[in-house]
């Protein structure tokens, strides 16, 4: 006895294979062929009945080749011109049966009957065994019946689930049960007897709608293709939605016993199957491309966005926020822990500015059950704004906001609003909310202040004279003399127009106020080279002392502004100091250039 002894095998546990490598040699002594495949279909193991049964793998069959070329030679041999353009069509059908195949099947090859059987074989693949029917063996339910007639009378196959069919040498129906007509819509059984079963399933068909008629061609095209060598099992399709699956048997007679299945519900529920399949598969991409959408979406934000989840693990980190945040790409691949990301922050100083309580509260977490809106100044400068807000379940999705640019812009714009746009220096406004303040607080017992209000003497000669431009010029050198004379804290600002005030603070005595009064018409005085010109101006002062001249800004102001205009009248340069019960010559809200 000789069994292809192989090399070792290229898939298969080559342990699994020695165990069996006896099991096929002994199957040879029982006349049963055997050939054994791995898991992707390599052939594994055969024995010499394999080559008996089928000639045509002798000398060709090699250890590794897919089933697919045992299928080609087998196909080879056996279809006929007509047929061998569909010969790959065949050798898939055949791999696809291969793989599914759990009952055994009759087929007749090279003048044999032979019965195949095919099982998962764990850890090695799968095996298939051939017995030689027509040589005898275990009685097949061929030999049973020796006459249809035996059949006929008896009505045991009628009680059974399924259809079944015998037919003559010739092909043509002998015998049918009622099942069988039943599932093949027959007036009775006798309307079977003598016509070949592709009429019967003609006459299944007869009444179908129109609609089911491409249904018909295709389980005629899978009977021509079925029936010929009868054996493995196949399925066609009936009219309303109908399905039976056909299993065939030779016998050695000639004979063929067939079952017909009705696997009407088995379809149905495989088609929900598929159906179910196909949406899970489709909402399975969809939901790969909303999530590639989502991660797309998430790296170009402008935004930078953090997810912690209940375990406090980082699970979302963008692009963007590790920018802002200044975290290193590599720390947040590795899905840290929210509170190693504090404490890489931590390291790097990020907090060294953050109030104690702030501090405890990170070292404790940094999470908040609830909603949250905070500014945090970063090292560098910027000023991040962060949402934070809780999720149900635990964890918190953070979102953070560069707003360095547009706290710059509100502070430009708060600049603008307090101070003059041409001196640089506060503006009525701002100086009327000093002032304000001033009064509040000498009332509180703060020591007296003054105010001092300055009008140039002339101005308008200037501008007439040598430009508006000039006298602009003029305007800012005038201003910057008033600032560098006024002491530390004390407010200098233009009213507007060539008008000015200095708020001055801690007046012990009129002398205090008046030598400021003087020391600012002093730093005037000198002559001022614009553009080739050489412009010397004045001014006048009118000093309102608190609480003496009034004791609240407007009134200050009113006589401040009173004082001015009894020194303009006194003559250039001149400083007045307001007296109580002197006429307020000239209102502050009067236009004076
Ligand atoms: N160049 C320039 N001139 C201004 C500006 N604002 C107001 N003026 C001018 O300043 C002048 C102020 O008028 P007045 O106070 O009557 O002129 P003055 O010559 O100083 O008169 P007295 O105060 O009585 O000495 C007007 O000619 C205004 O047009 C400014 O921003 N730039």
């Amino acid at each position: 006895m000789s069994v292809d002894l192989q090399p070792a095998p290229l898939r298969a546990a080559a342990a699994a294979l020695d165990l069996l490598r006896p099991l096929v040699e002994a199957l040879d002594g029982l006349g049963i062929a055997c050939c054994l495949f791995d898991t992707a279909d390599a052939t594994l193991l055969w024995n010499r009945s394999f080559l008996q049964f089928f000639p045509e793998h002798a000398g060709a069959i090699q250890v590794g080749e897919p089933y697919a070329h045992n299928l080609r030679r087998f196909y080879e041999k056996r279809l006929d011109d007509l047929e061998k353009p569909a010969i790959e069509r065949y050798i898939a059908e055949g791999i696809a049966r291969h793989q599914a195949q759990q009952q055994p099947f009759v087929f007749s090859h090279g003048g044999r009957q032979l019965r195949v059987a095919s099982l998962p074989l764990p850890g090695v693949g799968r095996i298939r065994l051939w017995r030689d029917e027509s040589a005898g063996g275990p009685a097949s339910m061929a030999r049973c019946f020796t006459d249809v007639a035996d059949l006929d009378g008896t009505a045991l196959f009628d009680h059974v689930a399924d259809g079944f069919m015998v037919t003559d040498p010739d092909h043509c129906i002998a015998w049918v049960n009622e099942p069988f007509v039943h599932l093949y819509g027959l007036v009775d059984r006798a309307a079977a007897r003598g016509l070949r079963f592709e009429a019967v399933y003609r006459l299944a068909w007869s009444g179908a709608a129109p609609q089911e008629h491409p249904l018909f061609e295709q389980g005629l095209v899978v009977l021509e293709e079925n029936l010929r060598f009868a054996g493995a099992p196949f399925e066609v399709p009936l009219p309303q939605a109908r399905w039976s699956r056909v299993v065939a048997q030779h016998g050695p007679d000639g004979r063929g016993y067939f079952a017909h299945v009705d696997i009407t519900v088995l379809k149905r529920q495989q088609q929900q199957l598929l159906a179910a399949e196909r949406r899970a598969r489709e909402s399975e991409t969809l939901l790969r491309q909303k999530s590639a959408l989502l991660e797309a979406t998430l790296e170009r934000m402008e935004q930078g966005i953090m997810m912690v989840n209940a375990q406090r693990v980082v699970e979302v980190c963008n692009r963007r926020a590790m920018q802002l945040l200044d975290l290193p790409e590599d720390l947040m691949a590795s899905r840290p822990s929210f509170q190693s990301v504090l404490d890489y922050q931590m390291a790097q100083g990020e907090f060294d500015h953050t109030p104690a309580d702030v501090l405890d509260f990170i070292r404790e977490g940094g999470i908040l059950g609830v909603s949250q809106r905070y500014e945090r100044p970063r090292p560098d400068g910027r000023v991040i704004e962060i949402f934070s807000v809780p999720i149900e379940g635990g964890g918190v999705v953070r979102t953070y906001t560069d707003i360095s640019d547009r706290r710059r812009s509100e502070a430009r714009i708060r600049h603008l609003a307090r101070h003059d746009g041409l001196t640089a220096l506060v503006n009525r406004d701002a100086f009327l909310e000093s002032l304000t303040e001033a009064v509040h607080v000498a009332r509180l017992g703060a020591a007296p202040f003054a105010v001092h209000y300055i009008d140039i003497d002339n101005f308008k000669p200037i501008n007439d004279r040598f430009g508006h431009a000039v006298g602009d010029q003029v305007l800012v050198m005038v201003a910057d003399r008033m600032r560098q004379t006024a002491k530390d804290g004390e407010v200098v600002a233009r009213l507007g127009g060539d008008e000015f005030a200095v708020l001055q603070y801690r007046v012990g005595n009129e002398q205090s106020a008046r030598s400021l009064a003087d020391r600012l018409l002093a730093a005037l005085a000198p002559p001022m080279e614009v553009e080739g010109h050489r412009l010397t101006v004045g001014a006048s002062i009118g000093i309102a002392l608190y609480p003496e001249a009034g004791d609240d800004a407007d009134l200050l102001m009113r006589h401040a502004d009173s004082a001015m205009y009894v020194a303009k009248v006194q003559g250039a340069a001149s400083v007045q100091l307001y007296a109580r019960g002197a006429p307020v010559l000239r209102s502050s809200a009067s236009p004076s250039g």
